[in-house]
């Protein structure tokens, strides 16, 4: 039997010696490691954080204390160690094991992630819980390096000090977001990392940590110690300046060393911040040389296959991105930025030949569009190339900073619709019902490559607020109209795309191939050709085209990638009515609940995208 089978789960951890969990570690990262490649996953921030994760759970008892990682990405081994190994084969598939830790899903996870910077104002306010109902157990927040560096950490790092309580932060510093990290404190971080003064404190906190016992009182004790390295010249520490005391940086795979640190931190009674430093990809030679492209793989990867070595097909994200190489050369306003998401939007390229135009923010969604407010104002042509999940971090200043003012800023919004096993944190669906509430910004989607260069081009002449939105997956280059012909529409106007009667199928972006292949189903089956239409514009309206449409067609069919409330099939219907249309709308699209991890496919299937539904909506 495997030492892990007989390990089993987090109690079977208290008994083993360092050779076993040496080669428990081994284990985990092996189990990790093909259940990842072959269903897809989160590989390097997994792999990095298999000794931290064992040693918390050998000092920290779940059963009692609360352990709570950031975005949730690297928490494999807890999972497999929380009573989850066989469920762990499961990861990420429809019915199985969610990728992100969930409050539904055990009891052993305690908060529900997948966005990043949400750890620390969690933990305070489970500490604060535990102190008002008079509790005893501690409190854990295992944030990385790059969800640190984010607004929403700072905040709650302001907050600990007036809360007067006690979190521990587990800072897991792979000096790397899904790219390099970037900013200033990145560099502060560096700075306490290698700084001898901070080496000098923590071969003290070691040295505490031999001598000391329960009981003892360890903030005298380590206050002495700081005295006397104020004399080193102790750097400023912006945790330290915060009162959240500093130790480390310990080595993150060392869990002899973490244990006798988390002993320490225990007994400690304030807020305080361990620094331990992991390598991203940590334990295969692979995943140590290429950590980006392992850190979300989808089902299926070949460990030999890294993205340098394979080409990739033509996906929304590298269309987009070639579309903006092209306007860059044409227009030296064109600024391109992202959150952190430089990989996943597949601007490297970009990035590459255009340094100075070209910004990596961190994970900093609204200063980003802030930023990129500021950016247009002051005359240029901002793009932002953002997840649409994560643009809902950015909603106020969409509407405050970039639309009310009228600023020419384009958002892209990538990853707008389902997007398969990241599952309810990660869906894009939200974006076209606040968006279209918005006032003045122009909301698009391409059906193909050919419209998604035109609604840029379009933009840069017309300088407006507008969102373009494209989905996960790859992106047809030419969707042809019933002429064979691919010359983009007019601006603002929707296109005919086969001309029929009875029915008429309005799809957009990403459903206007289902509704082809819809109609081709429809006309196999009734012998009638239903028209089929592209809207092109969420927002606003094709008012004439609509009017055309529904004074010719008894029934209307839409179907949309993207919440069915206040969505497009809602806006449509709204349209017919208060303009006395007697045509009947029926919808396809996401109902009004969270979609749970399945691959794309069988999302769309359970939100009804599918040709059967669309006949079903066509004919019922
Ligand atoms: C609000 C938000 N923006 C972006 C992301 C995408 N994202 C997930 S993990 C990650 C990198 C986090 O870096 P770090 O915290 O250092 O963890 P590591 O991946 O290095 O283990 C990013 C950008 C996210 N989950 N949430
Ligand atoms: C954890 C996280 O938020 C990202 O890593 C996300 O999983 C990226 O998804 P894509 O694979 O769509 O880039
Ligand atoms: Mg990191």
């Amino acid at each position: 039997m495997s030492l892990l089978k007989s390990v089993g789960d987090f109690r079977g951890l208290y008994g083993l010696g360092e050779n076993e969990l040496n080669a428990l570690c081994a284990e985990l990262r092996e189990k990790i490691l093909e259940v990842s490649l072959r269903n897809g996953g989160h590989l390097s921030s997994s792999l990095g954080a298999v000794e931290l994760t064992v040693a918390l759970l050998r000092v920290f008892n779940p059963d009692a204390d609360k352990i709570i990682f950031d975005v949730g990405h690297q928490c494999y081994a807890y999972k497999i160690l929380t009573k989850r190994m066989d469920a762990f084969e499961t990861l990420r598939r429809k019915g199985g094991l969610a990728g992100f830790p969930r409050l539904n899903d055990s009891p052993y996870d305690f908060f529900t992630t997948g966005h990043s910077s949400t750890s620390i104002s969690a933990a305070a306010g489970y500490a604060k819980a535990r102190d008002l109902k008079g509790e005893d157990h501690e409190v854990v927040a295992v944030i990385g390096d790059g969800a640190l560096l984010n607004g929403v950490s700072f905040e709650a790092l302001n907050a600990l000090d007036d809360l007067h309580t006690k979190v521990i932060i587990i800072l897991n510093d792979n000096k790397m977001s899904i790219s390099p990290r970037v900013g200033g404190m990145a560099q502060h971080l560096a700075r306490l990392a290698v700084n001898p003064a901070y080496k000098k404190l923590k071969e003290c906190i070691k040295a505490q940590c031999e001598g000391s016992e329960k009981g003892q009182n360890i903030k005298h004790a380590l206050s002495g110690i700081k005295l006397k390295l104020k004399s080193l010249l102790l750097p400023t520490n912006i945790f330290e300046e915060m009162n959240i005391s500093y130790w480390g940086p310990f080595d993150g795979h060392n869990i002899a060393e973490m244990e006798k640190v988390f002993r320490l931190a225990r007994d400690y009674d304030e807020s305080l911040l361990i620094h331990v430093m992991t390598k991203k990809g940590k334990g295969f030679a692979q995943t140590e040389k290429y950590p980006c492209f392992f850190h979300g793989v989808g089902p299926g990867t070949d460990i030999d296959a890294p993205e340098k070595l394979s080409p990739a097909p033509p996906s929304w994200s590298g269309v987009m991105a070639d579309a903006l190489r092209a306007l860059a050369k044409e227009d030296p306003r064109v600024i391109v930025c992202t959150a952190a998401m430089k990989d996943g939007t597949k601007l490297g390229a970009f990035a590459k030949e255009n340094p100075a135009r070209f910004f990596d923010t961190g994970i900093a969604e609204e200063h980003t569009l802030v930023y990129a407010a500021g950016l247009a104002a002051a005359g240029l042509l901002p793009v932002v190339c953002i997840y649409s999940t994560f643009l809902q971090r950015g909603a106020d200043q969409i509407v405050h900073d970039i639309c009310l003012p009228k600023l020419p800023v384009l958002l892209g919004i990538d990853r707008a619709g389902l997007v398969g096993e990241d599952g309810e944190t990660h869906q894009g669906i939200l974006d076209v019902p606040w968006l279209r509430a918005v006032p003045n910004v122009t909301l698009a989607a391409p059906r193909d490559a050919v419209d998604l260069r035109f609604f840029l081009r379009e933009w840069k002449k017309r300088e407006i607020p507008m969102a373009l939105r494209y989905p996960r997956g790859g992106a047809p280059l030419r969707l042809l109209s019933s002429s064979g012909e691919r010359r983009p529409a007019p601006w603002g106007k929707l296109e005919l795309l086969r001309e029929g009667s009875g029915v008429c199928l309005v799809g957009v972006g990403s459903t206007v191939e289902l509704m082809l292949e819809s109609a081709d189903e429809i006309e196999k089956s009734t012998g009638r050709r239903p028209t089929v239409v592209d809207l092109r514009f969420i927002k606003p309206l094709d008012c004439e085209g609509l009017d055309a449409l529904l004074s010719s067609h008894p029934r209307i069919v839409t179907a949309e990638e993207s919440a069915l409330a206040g969505g497009v099939g809602e806006a449509i219907a709204a349209y017919a009515k208060g303009r006395g249309f007697a045509a009947r709308v029926f919808s396809a699209g996401v109902p009004d609940r969270f979609i749970p991890h399945a691959s794309r496919q069988e999302q769309w299937d359970e939100c009804g995208l599918s040709p059967e539904n669309i006949l079903r909506l066509a004919l019922s």
